[in-house]
């Protein structure tokens, strides 16, 4: 149900996101407004530091316009120093604990009642998300609460952004006219394969895995980090269009597409490699097998997150597909893959296509992280 009626005034909403790097952060804000106002009839403001990085994801947006509307969001440029605040919203989201303008916290504490303030966290399959979501945080001199909001796979966290028609849309997916508009059909037995990462020495042990393999391989590489790490393996600097066949091995690159043909994308192939949290959770979506670049952290804090993750998602699968998965997953992400590891994966994948369904299926019982969001900012603090 949308949390405004006819009678009311929408519930109005302020996003907050700094882009830190790449994507990610940008990608999750952006979802979660669209789907708070299209789903829950919020008034939604989003205010983003980098409106270069929202213009890659979303090409609708110009990078030059401080203020400007875009699937029913209000988009702000965040820019420094903050526009004086006029009346802070009933909700302030946030994003990744980045920092709110000063000025703006303090015409929060002013308001009455006060704005429910949430601190949208990273994503995480840790134990511990279960002790700490939801927990408040009073502000140490102002009449303010903060509650941290934590994404996860269970009841005891915010859950995961979910649309509500996303897997009605999947399920729907018309793949043939998808492959007509790129590049056709691959070959009759062909594995499709996505390939999205941060750079990584081992693509070249994969590409060489699969010029060799049996049946036909179709690569889809999208214009990120990891096309660095492509044209390195081949020796040449490739670039969107560009297409190598070798082997069994058709490569082609694609260019940088907006996010919703990204979802697609996902839904095309049968093999997905993925990085960051948002593409993770929608390679879980499109319900396919799907390979995890995480990304690294220095002090190797993101192995500890990577196997909390491979724990949910392994549950229930045969021994010795677990053990094909685990290596490649950390092979990969150790960029030390060989030829053996894929091989040993891809030997499985038809367990681990039944097995992902599952767990996808699984997940969907769940609500999502919007609704969670809006029944705990439904009522005035
Ligand atoms: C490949 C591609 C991706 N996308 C979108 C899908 C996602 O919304 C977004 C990529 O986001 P992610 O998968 O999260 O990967 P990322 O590496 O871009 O983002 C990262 O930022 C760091 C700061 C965080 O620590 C990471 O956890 C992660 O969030 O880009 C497109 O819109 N078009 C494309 O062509």
């Amino acid at each position: 149900m949308p949390s405004s009626t006819a009678h009311s005034a929408p519930q109005r909403w302020d996003i907050f996101c700094t882009v830190v790097d790449n994507y990610g952060d940008i990608g999750v804000c952006w979802r979660l407004a669209r789907q708070l106002v299209a789903e829950h009839g919020v008034a939604a403001r989003l205010w983003v530091d980098d409106l270069g990085a929202f213009a890659r994801i979303c090409p609708e947006i110009d990078p030059e316009r401080d203020s400007q509307s875009a699937a029913g969001v209000d988009v702000r440029h965040w820019s420094q120093p903050f526009p004086a605040p006029d009346d802070p919203a009933d909700v302030v989201i946030e994003a990744f604990a980045c920092e709110l303008p000063e000025a703006y916290v303090a015409a929060m504490a002013r308001r009455q009642p006060a704005p429910r303030w949430i601190n949208l966290e990273y994503l995480s399959a840790e134990p511990w998300v279960a002790d700490c979501h939801g927990l408040p945080s009073p502000h140490p001199r102002l009449p303010l609460t903060k509650h941290f909001f934590i994404p996860g796979f269970d009841e005891n966290s915010a859950g995961l952004l979910r649309e509500r028609d996303l897997l009605a849309r999947h399920a729907g997916f018309d793949a043939p006219a998808w492959w007509a508009q790129h590049g056709g059909a691959p070959a009759c037995g062909s594995l499709a394969i996505s390939l999205f990462a941060y750079e990584n020495n081992a693509v070249a042990a994969l590409l060489n895995a699969w010029r060799s393999e049996s049946r036909p391989v179709r690569c889809l590489v999208t214009d990120s980090r990891v096309l660095n790490s492509v044209s390195a393996a081949a020796g040449t600097t490739l670039v969107p269009g560009d297409v190598r066949r070798d082997g069994a091995l058709d490569l082609r690159i694609l260019p940088f597409m907006r996010q919703e043909a990204y979802d697609d994308l996902l839904a095309a192939c049968d093999l997905n490699f993925v990085r960051g949290e948002d593409s993770l959770v929608r390679a879980i979506w499109a319900g396919k097998p799907f390979v995890w670049h995480i990304y690294p952290q220095d002090d190797a804090a993101h192995r500890v997150k990577l196997d909390a993750f491979l724990d949910r998602y392994c549950a229930g699968l045969s021994i010795p597909a677990n053990d094909a998965l685990r290596t490649f997953w950390h092979g990969w992400n150790a960029e030390t893959l060989t030829a053996d590891q894929w091989r040993a994966f891809a030997g499985h994948l038809p367990e681990i296509v039944a097995h992902t369904r599952n767990f996808r299926d699984r997940l969907a019982q769940l609500p999502d992280l919007a609704k969670t969001l809006a029944d705990f900012c439904a009522d005035p603090v």
